[in-house]
Formats: structure tokens, C-alpha cells, sequence
């Protein structure tokens, strides 16, 4: 098997990427300027019964600001515990995160996450109060203010006739909506996705996918976004990072962006063999991919 790439196997290194440029285009002001995220060598481990228990091994990747990346490998590589890392909340045992090139030192409001699961929002409160609630809680803006950006955030996200509504009145696909409306009402500079629209059946699924496409059209924010599905991967990434299973290390990082519907199938047939076609496909793909983006980062 040949170890040349091919033109869509090139590391998309921002500078073929309008968005990857476009700090300066942020709609309005509104979110924070787009951030870079950097992961050097991240390996995470948990404390079990007979030991430790690791989840990734020295994982690296680059997400530039405005890019979309996606994390893909099977159940149990480590992809949900890399976000909980990128968040804060888990500490790396080697490696470290940087956000704009300052290591990160726990939670942060510039690095807010988005969940699977429909009861992250509390469901006494309205959605309006939904969205509204961290930017009050965290005492980001004042009660009024922060009404307000909840009613901007909800018209983004098409909820606008919603905002009295209460959670359990809301179908899965509009409670994800709530959720990244009050995600973006934190102005993250990284927004965090963990595998959001896995939960909801195909056809929003695939609906959900698009509007945040075309949410990230307006607003640019730098997305981390977790998934085990190669089509959504495809779909939602500039670029994506496939992990081996557990514990999770890198295979490749593959451009998923400007792909014709030929070149998308052939690269979910690499994505497939990466994943389960043993060692052979690590020397066709990782390798060279590797070093061309060392190449493009020195
Ligand atoms: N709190 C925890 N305590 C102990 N082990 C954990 C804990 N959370 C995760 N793990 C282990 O770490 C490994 C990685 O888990 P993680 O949830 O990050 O994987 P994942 O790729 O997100 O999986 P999935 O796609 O199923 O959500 C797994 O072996 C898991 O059992």
C-alpha cells in the first residue's frame, strides 16, 4: 500500500481554511475571540481497584482558532475523558493542555462542554432561565443582561418562541438546541462537543448537525467535538483525530474538509481500516500524516 498521500490526506493546517482565518470575523462581537487549543502528549489515567487505569496515552493534537475537530475512535479510547481534560476537570498524569498557549488550570468560562444526555438542563427552570442561569451564576453579566443574551442565544438557535417553555416540553433534538444556546451564552473560546446529537434519532440527528454547521458559519467558535461515528465525523470536522482502543492513542489525523462525495466515502473507508484493519493502515496513514504536520508546524 502506498504511503503517498493524497491530496485530501494533507494535514489542513488553517492556511486553506477561510474559517481558520477568520478570528476577526466573529458576528457582532459576540462570542470571545476564537482560542487555540493545544494537546502535547496528554496520557490520563484513573484511579481503579487493581491500580491505575489509562485512557489515553500521550495524545497530541492541535485545534487552530475557528477550526472544527473532531475526536473519533471506538467505546472506551479515551475521547470523553480527553474533553473532561480539555474542561478541566481531569488532570493529566503526563502532558499538558494549552489554550492560546497558557496551560489551562481547571474549569475556565472559555471552555464550556455540551453533553449527549437531555437532563442537563434542570427541568424546573424555563428555558429561558436555562440559558440564562450560568451567565448569572457565574456572575458573567447581571440578571437583565443576561435575559437578554438568552433571548439572542435562543433566535440563533431557533427557540426563540420557546423561552417560557419548561424542558419536558421539548422535543431531544430542541433540548440539545437550549443546550448549545446556553453554551454559547458563555462566549466559550473552545466549545466542547460530547457526541451531542447521539442520542437523537437519525433524521435530526442529521438536522442537528447541519444547523450547527450553520451556527458555526456565523459565529466561528473553535469546536472540539467527540464522536464514534466516522459519517459524523466527516460531516461536523475540518479535521479528525482517530484514536486506537483503549487505552487511546493517536492512529491519524485525517482533512475531512472540501471533500467531494467520492473522496468522503474513500476517507470513511480509510477512517474504517484505521480503526479495525490492524497495523497496516497506521503505516499508510499515521506515519506520513505525522510528519507532514510537524513539517507545516516547524
Ligand atoms: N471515572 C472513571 N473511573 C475509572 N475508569 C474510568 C472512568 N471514566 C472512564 N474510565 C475508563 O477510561 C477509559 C476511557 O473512557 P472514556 O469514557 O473516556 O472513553 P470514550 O472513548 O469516551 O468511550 P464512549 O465512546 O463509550 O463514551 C475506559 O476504559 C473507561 O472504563
Amino acid at each position: 500500500m502506498s504511503a503517498v498521500l493524497e491530496p485530501f490526506d494533507a494535514i489542513d493546517t488553517g492556511r486553506d481554511c477561510a474559517a481558520c482565518e477568520a478570528g476577526d470575523q466573529v458576528a457582532d462581537g459576540r462570542l470571545a475571540q476564537p482560542s487555540r487549543l493545544s494537546v502535547e502528549g496528554v496520557s490520563l489515567d484513573y484511579r481503579g481497584e487493581r491500580g491505575p487505569i489509562r485512557a489515553t496515552h500521550r495524545v497530541g493534537f492541535d485545534v487552530l482558532p475557528s477550526e472544527r475537530f473532531v475526536l473519533l475512535g471506538a467505546s472506551g479510547c479515551g475521547k470523553s475523558s480527553l474533553l473532561k481534560a480539555v474542561g478541566g476537570f481531569l488532570s493529566p498524569t503526563e502532558g499538558r493542555i494549552l489554550v492560546d498557549g497558557r496551560p489551562i488550570d481547571g474549569p475556565g468560562p472559555d471552555r464550556i462542554a455540551v453533553f449527549q444526555e437531555f437532563d442537563q438542563l434542570p427541568p424546573w427552570k424555563t428555558v429561558l432561565e436555562n440559558v440564562a442561569f450560568p451567565l448569572i451564576a457565574s456572575g458573567s453579566s447581571p440578571r437583565k443582561a443576561a435575559l437578554e443574551q438568552a433571548r439572542h442565544w435562543l433566535a440563533r438557535v431557533g427557540l426563540a418562541d420557546f423561552a417560557s417553555a419548561f424542558p419536558h416540553q421539548l422535543s431531544g433534538g430542541m433540548k440539545q438546541r437550549v443546550a448549545i444556546a446556553r453554551a454559547l451564552a458563555m462566549k466559550p473560546r473552545v466549545l466542547l462537543m460530547d457526541e451531542p446529537f447521539a442520542a437523537l434519532d437519525a433524521l435530526t440527528r442529521r438536522r442537528m448537525q447541519d444547523e450547527l454547521l450553520a451556527l458555526w458559519e456565523q459565529e466561528r467558535f473553535t469546536l472540539l467535538f467527540v464522536t464514534h461515528s466516522i459519517e459524523e465525523a466527516l460531516i461536523v470536522g475540518h479535521r479528525v483525530l482517530v484514536l486506537s482502543p483503549h487505552p487511546g492513542r493517536v492512529r491519524a489525523e485525517l482533512n475531512a474538509q472540501g471533500l467531494t462525495p467520492a473522496q468522503r466515502a474513500a476517507q470513511a473507508n480509510r477512517i474504517e481500516r484505521l480503526l479495525f484493519g490492524g497495523p497496516a493502515a497506521v503505516d499508510a496513514f499515521s506515519e506520513p500524516v505525522a510528519a507532514e504536520r510537524a513539517a507545516a508546524l516547524n
